[in-house]
């Protein structure tokens, strides 16, 4: 026993407190309206969602019942990964690292990265870090995303800082209950701030018309779909009959580059 307090997958971490770190990475956003464009990544630990899982799993082998599968497992199944491993840090020692990525530091020939991208697990769980890291990236003239799963308020400081959110709603096809993946309150903040764009894991068909539903209910602007996949095979399947969808529908799509290139692998 290290003594330590079990932390609930839903709690806040207080503003000021360091974070737990999965990744620190130079890529490019893979996904949505920066496609393609260089960005330093942070992705922070801890999800208040299980998606593949109505609940959070007792043991390693607990088979996935939903058809769309978190990919980032290690940020928050304590049944499969010792959360604890992974390293704490500030906002400033995080804002410290991405600045060491960018190659621009080493060599002031190179174009400085101008995106960061705030990802997890569910990085509004620690909304002050990201709030810091939002200023410094705004002060210094750099855009800032958060791929967040848009059940937590972000507050009106990191609203403020400019931040952009790539809001991904989860459907039913995540087995994640009802009353905790559709936040009503947060959703309506998140498209009242006009910085959020609606970001949607796509698996089947019946996806579509959950989507649907969802943007008639909360009168969601700037959707986009994504193909759920790990694979360029799965990817590009997805992608072949979501075109139709999205023309039809008025909706975007966006591809997963960083699996067309990397497949699965970590960090990039
Ligand atoms: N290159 C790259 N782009 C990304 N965009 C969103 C990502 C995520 O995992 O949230 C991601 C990621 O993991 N890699
Ligand atoms: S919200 Fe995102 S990080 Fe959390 S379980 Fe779902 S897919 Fe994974
Ligand atoms: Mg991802």
């Amino acid at each position: 026993m290290t003594g330590k307090r079990a932390i609930l997958p839903t709690e806040i971490t207080p503003a000021g407190e360091r974070v737990g770190v999965a990744d620190l990475f130079y890529s490019f956003q893979g996904e949505g309206v920066n496609l393609g464009r260089r960005a330093l990544f942070v992705r922070l630990m801890r999800c208040n969602l299980t998606c593949g899982y109505s609940r959070m799993p007792r043991r390693p082998n607990t088979p996935a019942v939903g058809a769309m599968v978190c990919d980032t497992e290690y940020t928050w199944n304590t049944a499969k990964h010792d959360l604890e491993a992974a390293p704490t840090m500030s906002a400033a020692e995080i804002w410290d690292a991405l600045v060491r990525l960018d190659p621009a530091t080493g060599d002031p020939s190179l174009a400085p990265v101008g995106l960061v991208v705030v990802s997890g697990g569910e990085p509004l769980l620690h909304r002050g870090t990201v709030t810091a890291l939002a200023r410094r990236a705004t002060a210094l003239g750099k855009a800032l995303e958060i791929e967040t799963n848009a059940t937590i308020n972000p507050g009106t400081e990191l609203i403020a800082a400019g931040a952009r959110f790539n809001a991904g709603l989860k459907l039913a096809s995540s087995a994640v209950p009802y009353s905790k993946r559709v936040k009503p309150q947060v959703i309506r903040q998140l498209q009242a701030s006009g910085q959020a764009r609606w970001k949607f894991v796509v698996t089947s068909p019946d996806d579509v018309r959950e989507i649907a539903d969802l943007q008639q209910q909360f009168g969601l602007t700037d959707v986009w779909l994504s193909p759920e996949g790990t694979s360029v095979r799965v990817v590009a399947d997805r992608m072949r009959w979501l075109a139709d969808v999205a023309l039809t529908r008025g909706w975007n799509l966006t591809t997963r580059q960083h699996v067309l290139i990397w497949g699965d692998e970590r960090g990039r």
